[in-house]
């Protein structure tokens, strides 16, 4: 299964997450953030981690100039689209960068699950995460889980990476109740908002083995 950790920023944290096992490191371009980076901090942690894991590029509703100054510098695997963005914009995305996408949706309700299928065969891939609370400045990072059994109504041909709230604690029952193709993870793995910790990285990935190892 892939697994995905997201808003790296230091060399050390990005170690981490490849040591563990992580397919995917994913990098936040959002100014409100406390995990946004510079392309050039992207583009730098990207290439040491080349040939050993996907790296992804987090954007929220970007322009075409902004994707080209940020794609040209990081050289991403694949693009994350987290804004409120149409089949058509991704569509558009995949068509300018000849990149795989990977939809970001907001998940509370079935309703939002009927909005994915808009998503198939045009997105690469889909993020499941919780819709983030009234009033919030980030659109994900909000370490929010949603109710996990609406994810029963697919039919199984939308890859999807579970996303939302993810955490040591949590992820065994996640993957007792799901079966997605991929996990995220962001503000379940730092000490503080924005600061990645090397040791509760490591207990994400024990946790992930060990309810593999449940599983077998
Ligand atoms: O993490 C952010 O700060 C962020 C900001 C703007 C858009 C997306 C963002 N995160 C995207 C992710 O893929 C996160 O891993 C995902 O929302 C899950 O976060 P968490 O609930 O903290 O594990």
């Amino acid at each position: 299964m892939d697994i995905k950790i997201c808003g790296l920023s230091t060399p050390e944290t990005v170690n981490a997450a490849l040591d563990g096992g992580a397919s995917h490191i994913g990098f936040i371009f959002f100014t409100k953030s406390p995990r946004n980076v510079s392309a050039e901090t992207a583009g730098a942690l990207r290439q040491a981690a080349r040939g050993r894991a996907q790296a992804v590029v987090v954007t929220v509703n970007a322009d075409d100039d902004a994707l080209d100054d940020i794609v040209s510098a990081v050289e991403p695997d694949v693009l994350q689209l987290h804004g409120s963005e149409t089949p058509e914009r991704v569509s558009a995305v995949k068509a300018r960068y000849g990149l795989p996408v990977m939809k970001a949706l907001s998940i509370s309700t079935a309703d939002d699950l009927v909005r994915a299928q808009s998503f198939a065969g045009i997105a690469d891939r889909l993020l499941f995460d919780a819709k983030p609370p009234k009033g919030a400045e980030l659109p994900g990072g909000n370490g929010i889980t949603f109710d996990w059994s609406l994810l029963a109504t697919l039919d199984g041909s939308l890859p999807y990476m579970l996303s939302g709230g993810l955490n040591a604690s949590n992820v065994g029952d996640a993957l007792a109740r799901v079966h997605p193709s991929g996990l995220d993870i962001s503000s379940g793995v730092e000490s503080a908002p924005g600061i990645k910790d090397v040791a509760l990285i490591k207990a994400f990935f024990a946790a992930i083995r060990s309810a593999q190892q449940r599983a077998a």
